[in-house]
């Protein structure tokens, strides 16, 4: 029998929960208006202008909470991709999500999104702000898995950058690219362990790391001036050396959000930045950790490659995502909360 809403306003918005690692997706099955625009960068723009009010009312709460993280499927503009996506946070709009595209591989094969899956793998192509990323995904007697994914153009763009922190003084940092930009330091320089110290410690460190370099570094990216800011921080156990022990990390990105996987985007950037110093080779495979929840994805550098004048990798990153549930949301007339609020 199906459930009965009562008196809403609007269209109900239809959703299906994933996570990847711990780290929430909920992906927008129906409901949204039409998103306007001839090419998913300029779709993320429109959302950003037109439709940011239903990006709080399905991120935030009562619905969401202050760590949600969402995922728009659209048209793409190019013939390759199989869909589109825009991605949503607590503070507006990413260019690259790797937890997302893990989970998104998987919803494009069980939702009928590509015509024939393949065993063992059905390659699934999706046009994110960033550039067309390629998941493959495992399948197997009807049934979806693992998923791997190959980035856009991954490249290291400073090193050793020393930005000055009011409450924490100077720290060096380096600044990757994995399809959005973070900042590495280590999380040593600020007396913290990104598996045992206090979430809000390591939150207010890289905040404070994210806050500097927005302020003092100009980022720069050879194809679009939309993919040129500062995504996150992303703070480290120091272990970039290669071995085959795990390295933990913890992002933190948009508005002091924290990941609970190991980030996809930011283990496409520190494989990058580690091949950059020549810490691994091409195909050794080194596992990442989640500071927040022991979650792990495997991540290597597979090919050079260029992005404008930088020197780039292709990096594949692995990774397990798993469904929780489907929604329907609504909003009633007479809800003051409705349009969605945060918690700081
Ligand atoms: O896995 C990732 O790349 C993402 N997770 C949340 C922050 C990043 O967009």
């Amino acid at each position: 029998m199906e459930m009965q809403l009562p008196p809403h306003e609007g269209d109900e918005l239809s959703v299906v929960d994933m996570h990847t690692g711990g780290e929430p997706l909920r992906i927008i099955h129906s409901g949204y208006p039409e998103v306007k625009g001839d090419s998913v960068l300029s779709k993320r723009r429109y959302v950003r202008e037109h439709l940011d009010h239903l990006r709080r009312v399905l991120m935030f709460e009562p619905r969401g909470h202050y760590d949600m993280y969402g995922a728009l499927v659209v048209d793409s503009e190019l013939p390759e991709a199989d869909l589109g996506v825009l991605f949503m946070h607590n503070e507006g709009y990413s260019t690259m999500c790797g937890h997302a595209v893990i989970a998104l591989g998987r919803f494009a094969v069980d939702y009928k999104l590509v015509k024939e899956p393949q065993s063992p793998e059905t390659q699934v192509n999706i046009h994110c702000p960033c550039g067309l990323v390629k998941a493959f995904v495992e399948y197997s007697e009807g049934k979806t898995g693992g998923v791997r994914f190959l980035s856009v153009p991954a490249f290291t763009f400073a090193t050793d950058v020393t930005v000055s922190l009011e409450r924490f003084g100077d720290v060096t940092v380096d600044i990757s690219y994995g399809g959005a930009f973070y900042a590495f330091v280590d999380a040593k320089r600020f007396g913290l362990d990104v598996t045992t110290s206090r979430t809000r410690d390591l939150v207010d460190a890289a905040t404070a790391v994210t806050n500097a370099v927005k302020s003092q570094v100009k980022l720069y990216h050879p194809t679009s001036d939309d993919l040129a800011f500062l995504y996150g921080t992303i703070l480290t156990d120091g272990k970039d050396d290669y071995s085959s022990d795990p390295t933990a990390n913890m992002c933190v990105f948009a508005e002091a959000q924290v990941d609970r996987s190991p980030t996809g985007s930011g283990v496409t950037a520190r494989v990058a930045l580690q091949y950059h110093r020549g810490l691994i080779q091409l195909n050794q495979t080194r596992t990442f950790q989640s500071g927040a929840t022991g979650s792990q994805f495997t991540g290597r550098a597979i090919e050079e490659t260029k992005c404008g004048d930088f020197k780039a990798v292709v990096v594949e990153v692995s990774g397990r995502a798993f469904y929780t549930g489907v929604s329907r949301f609504v909003q009633e007339p007479e809800d003051k909360l409705t349009h969605g609020f945060l918690l700081k």
